[in-house]
Formats: C-alpha cells, structure tokens, sequence
C-alpha cells in the first residue's frame, strides 16, 4: 500500500495531502511498513504490522505559514528558554514546535531538563580526553533522563483521555511514570523484575504512588507482558516504543547543542539498553541537520554492558543479525537481552558513522568511582558512558583534540545499596570506608591525621 509520505522524509513536506484527521502539525508513522496514524492514535505499535512508530513533524513555520530559518529556530528556542508560563522554562517544552507541537494547556510539566554540561579535570585526565563535557541527566526532577520522554509521553495520555498508564522498568522509566502520573491525576502501573531494580528506583516508585508490580522475569518478560496487558485492557503504554517519549528524549540533544552554541561536537557518547535513547539521539541529530541548526553530524556512540550487549555484537557484524542475549550486568538500568527499538538504533548508528561498544562491569565501576569521587556522582549503568570514553581514547578512535560530550543518565542517588556495599568491602582499593570512633576529638584528630597523610 503506498502512503503520501517519501520513506526518507525528516519534515512533513509543504503541501503534502492525504494525511490521517488531525495531522497538521505531526502524524505517526510506522517505520517499518509506512502507514500514517493520527497524531492522537493511542495504538501501541502499527495496527497493520506491529511496526515501531515514529513522529514526523511540519518544519517550525512563522505566523504567516512560511518556513522558519536555521536561524530564526534558535531564536525561538533561545527566547523560550526562560519565559512563562512555567511550561516553556522546560528544557523540553522550550523545543515544543519539534517535539509536540500544539500541545498547549495538556502540558504536564514539573518543569524537567535545563541540565548542566559540566567540564571536570579528574574526569578529562581519567579518560584521556581533553575536551569531554558531561550532559548530567541525573539534574532532571526524578533524577534520570527519563523525565524528558515522561512529561511528553504523559502530555499525549492528556490529549488522548487516557484512562491508565503503564510501563516495564528496570526503575527509572517507573520512577518517572510514577511521577508524572500522579501530576495528571492519571493511574499508574509499573512492571519491574522482581528483585532486579535499585532501591532509590523503587523507593521513588512506591512513594509517588504508581501500583508496582513486582514480574517474576527479567526486563524483557515485564516489556512482553506489559504491551500485551496495554493491547488488551485499554492502558497507554509508556515505554520508549511509544514514540512521543523519544520526542522527548531527542531533547538532551538539542539542549546540549544549544549549550554549545550550536556547533557540534565531534562524539556524543551514551549508555545503551533497550535503545530508545540512541534511537532518540539519532532522529534529533537528523532533524538538527536538515534544519541547519548544525552544520556537521557527531558520531553517536552507544555503550552496552558487556553482560548485556546484544546490540554491540551485531554492530561488529554490521548489523547481519539481530541478537538477544540473557542479559547479567551490575549496571541494573541497562540490564536488557532483546532491547526494543532496535532498528531505529541501527538508523540512528549508520546515519551518524555511529559506534557500539561494550564495557565490562569492573570498567564501568572504576568509570563511576571516578565520577563520583570528582564530586559529580552518578548511577552505575550512566558510568558506561565515561567508560566508553577512556576506551576509545585507548584505542585512538577519539584523538587529543576532539570534543565530546558523555551523558551521564541517572543521579549517584538512584543505587545507594550497591555504592554501601562497594565501599565497605575490604577487598576493594579505593573504598572510602567509613570509620567507626569513640566520641572524643583525639580520635576526630588521628582521622584528620591519617587522612592528610594519604592525600599527600
Ligand atoms: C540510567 C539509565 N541509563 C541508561 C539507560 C538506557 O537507555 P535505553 O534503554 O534508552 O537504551 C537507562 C534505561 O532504563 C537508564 O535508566
């Protein structure tokens, strides 16, 4: 069946007919057989294949219709960036025009995003790598990247009169479901692994009140049974399958590009599990370009678990088979064997000369100490990322002038059991222990003694 839309088309073009009612700002596509749905078509995935859907939005236009330039596009962000009402001082909802446009008084909002790109000594010489930058996801309310797909993702449950929302987890995507649930007064569900997922994830989770279900099974059983709970009983999926959470994944993309003055860096480096944010990362590097909001194209690199690396086992093979793996790592929030955006992931790796690498839970542990210990602090799957770094500097993929900028996706606070565990391990060389003394200030004193000695 043919649809009005080229395969290849980033924007809606002018004067495209044909589309679905309500299509004048964006439609749905899936992006395995072509068909268009309504903008506000709750469907899952495409009723006709089971295809991935995507958003295809209209290029920004000016009052009277006609296309904005490179230019005036960044004024319209940079204007947005701290203006009323509180919606627009989202660093997601100030790039409304491409990531949801029209969504108007539906917004749910915290606000989220404005996160900082942060430039630390001990992390540069740790990785080799002169000019990295940090894009600290952990800054967002719930302390991960996923609030950035969450209040777009619920913003559509709004605008579609959702009755429930529902997701699998490995802990933050529940944390920030939860969340914002309970913001639009909507039910929440979430599907966890059953002793798999990080106490502060959980904790969040059953604090901001979303119902928990706890799966026997991993991550990819709790995705199974979620989409075919959401196919029969009605409940709007909010996995980052559900294309308006990538709308607000990309995000993190063009904040950090508007952080740079809209010149590109040369690698975007980031932790890789179930793919929705490479997936993200890709489509926002896309439409920056064909916008000409930059002139270059970075290279995406995704980094897995090595006990979870399906997707970095078939970059090695140019993407010949798709794997899945039985997925083991200490970095729980990447601990996925069959991640479901895969082919998007693949678009997002080819069209940027993109990378998948892997690293080993001992190099993501030293990566996160690291980061920690540089005061800066994450959760142990985002160390991946700063991992992956000091790999290619090794392997003299990034050279000594390039500029990169490694995303760290969750707070240091969302896995305290394992960091208490780590550091009270005798066996560990750079625990910080803490210690145990008698009340008196001679004992405070032979601390700070000890203390000074080592750290000169
Ligand atoms: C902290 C953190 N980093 C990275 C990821 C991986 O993102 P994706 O599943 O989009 O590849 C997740 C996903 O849950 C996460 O929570």
């Amino acid at each position: 069946m043919s649809h009005p839309l080229p395969a290849d088309a980033v924007f809606l073009p002018a004067g495209v007919t044909g589309l679905p009612v309500g299509a004048q700002h964006s439609v749905q596509r899936c992006a395995s057989c072509g068909q268009l749905l309504s903008p506000l078509d709750a469907a899952p995935d495409c009723p006709s294949c089971g295809g991935l859907l995507e958003i295809i939005h209209r290029a920004p236009v000016d009052e009277f219709d006609a296309p904005l330039s490179a230019n005036a596009i960044k004024h319209s962000f940079a204007q947005h960036c701290c203006a009323l009402p509180m919606g627009h001082a989202s660093g997601v909802w100030r790039f409304e025009s491409i990531v949801m446009p029209g969504a108007g008084d539906a917004i749910v909002s915290h606000p989220e995003g404005n996160t900082p790109l942060l430039s630390r000594a001990a992390i540069s010489r740790y990785t080799g790598c002169d000019g990295l930058l940090i894009k600290h996801e952990g800054h967002n309310p719930t302390g991960s990247f996923k609030d950035r797909g969450m209040t777009v993702g619920t913003t559509q449950a709004v605008r579609i009169g959702a009755s429930a929302v529902a997701c699998a987890s490995t802990g933050n995507t529940s944390a920030a479901l939860a969340s914002y649930a309970a913001q639009a007064g909507i039910p929440g569900l979430v599907f966890v692994p059953a002793g798999k997922i990080a106490l502060g994830k959980l904790a969040q989770t059953l604090s901001y009140g979303a119902r928990t279900l706890l799966v026997k099974g991993d991550f990819d059983e709790c995705l199974r049974l979620v989409q075919q709970a959401s196919r029969e009983l009605g409940i709007y999926l909010l996995n980052s399958i559900n294309p308006w959470r990538v709308e607000g994944q990309k995000t993190i993309v063009f904040e950090l590009l508007q952080q740079l003055g809209w010149h590109a860096p040369d690698f975007i480096v980031l932790p890789a599990g179930n793919l929705g944010n490479t997936a993200a990362f890709g489509k926002a590097l896309r439409e920056a370009h064909a916008l000409g909001l930059i002139a270059k194209m970075p290279r995406l690199v995704s980094v897995q678990a090595a006990g979870a690396a399906p997707f970095a086992r078939a970059f090695r093979e140019d993407f010949a088979t798709r794997y899945t793996v039985q997925a083991e790592t200490i970095a729980t929030a990447i601990r996925i064997g069959d991640p479901a955006s895969w082919d998007r992931a693949v678009r997002a790796i080819r069209e940027t000369n993109g990378l998948v690498i892997s690293a080993t839970d001992d190099e993501i542990i030293d990566a996160k100490v690291t980061i920690d210990a540089a005061g800066v602090g994450c959760e142990p799957a985002s160390a991946a990322s700063v991992a992956g770094v000091r790999q290619l500097v090794r392997d003299g993929i990034i050279g000594a002038g390039d500029t990169v900028v490694a995303v760290l996706t969750g707070h240091v606070l969302k896995d305290p059991g394992m960091l208490v565990e780590l550091h009270q391990r005798e066996d560990y060389p750079r625990a910080n222990r803490p210690v145990e003394i008698d009340a008196t200030v001679s004992a405070v004193e032979a601390v700070l003694r000890e203390t000074r000695g080592s750290a000169l």
